[in-house]
């Protein structure tokens, strides 16, 4: 469903110029419940803006479905956004009105897009656990209740892709479960593709795929060991998901800093292959400790 491809965005102020993503790869298959982890600043949120198109790609490929967010005009956009795709933020309850019912705050984008609903907003409601707290203003629900509010009204366009940037960010650990389960439900049930953008680790531990972003483009991949994982891991660990590098097409890698500082690698590395491995050394002569282990990475990109 989605497809990028060294998708680059670069922010221009006056003075300078802030290159978010550099040359990002993903593919994300329809109906896939998947998460996207990565430092502050990496540009997990960037990534999910445009997307969302709230924001403009520079320069690559990024396909959501039949859409080329790179070349969409601004009236296909509005489109876009309105059609396919639904959006949740970590303080999604500020954009909702406090004295309106929970029922009434998922009718409204309904009626101001003009497919009021009432069925459908009530069902919203059920989905997400809320059927009993339907009519009560939102400043009589609690913080985790609200956001489940947020997630009804993500859903009440129909979406077939569903935006997550920390969805569990300010609610306490059982609402996060909570949450987490509802996405896994919508995945299942209407089949819904949701992308995650979190900083949760517990969360990532708990779906099938997390992508991790680094300087602007994807580094790594985890895959769950076994895929029926759903929501039972404990933690985000190498015995449940197993690591993979990511290479793009033509072939870079990002080697992480950590392995990178162990052997003092600084700007040039040596690289071997032997039949079955490539790796990578400091280079003769400017390493510190030549005896250092070598970094191995298979040619399928497996990190070991
Ligand atoms: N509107 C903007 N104008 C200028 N620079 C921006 C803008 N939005 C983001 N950036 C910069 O782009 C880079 C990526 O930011 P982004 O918000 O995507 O990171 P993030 O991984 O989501 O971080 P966090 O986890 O802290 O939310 C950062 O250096 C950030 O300062």
């Amino acid at each position: 469903m989605i497809t990028c491809e060294g998708l680059v965005k670069i922010y221009k102020t006056d003075e300078i110029e802030v290159v978010a993503l550099q040359g990002l790869n993903i593919q994300i298959d329809a109906g896939e419940l998947m998460a996207i982890i990565g430092n502050s600043g990496s540009g997990k949120s960037t990534f999910l803006n445009i997307l969302g198109g709230l924001d403009r790609p520079s320069a690559g490929q990024v396909k959501v479905g039949d859409w080329d967010l790179l070349k969409i005009t601004d009236k296909q956009l509005v489109d876009y956004k309105r059609h396919t795709v639904g959006f949740i933020w970590q303080n999604n309850a500020r954009n909702l009105v406090s004295y309106l019912t929970a029922l009434e705050n998922v009718e409204m984008p309904m009626m101001l897009s003009g497919k009021y609903d009432p069925a459908y907003a009530k069902q919203l409601l059920e989905w997400v656990g809320l059927s009993h707290r339907m009519n009560n203003k939102l400043q009589e629900l609690s913080g985790g209740e609200q956001q489940r509010v947020a997630i009804a009204i993500s859903l009440a366009n129909r979406p077939r892709l569903l935006l997550a940037d920390e969805p569990t960010g300010s609610v306490d650990t059982k609402t996060a479960d909570m949450i987490l389960s509802i996405f896994q439900r919508l995945n299942k049930e209407l089949g819904v593709t949701i992308v995650i953008v979190t900083h949760d680790l517990s969360m990532a531990g708990k779906v099938g795929r997390v992508v991790a972003i680094r300087d602007g483009m994807t580094s790594s991949e985890f895959i769950a060991r076994n895929p029926s994982i759903d929501g039972t891991a404990t933690g985000f660990t190498s015995e449940d998901h197993e690591e993979y590098v990511v290479l793009d097409r033509a072939g870079r890698l990002q080697v992480p800093k950590a392995y990178l500082t162990a052997l003092q690698i600084d700007g040039k590395a040596s690289m071997e292959f032997d039949g079955e491995k490539i790796m990578i050394k400091a280079p003769k002569g400017l390493a510190a400790d030549e005896d250092a282990a070598p970094i191995t990475s298979t040619v399928g990109g497996k990190a070991k």
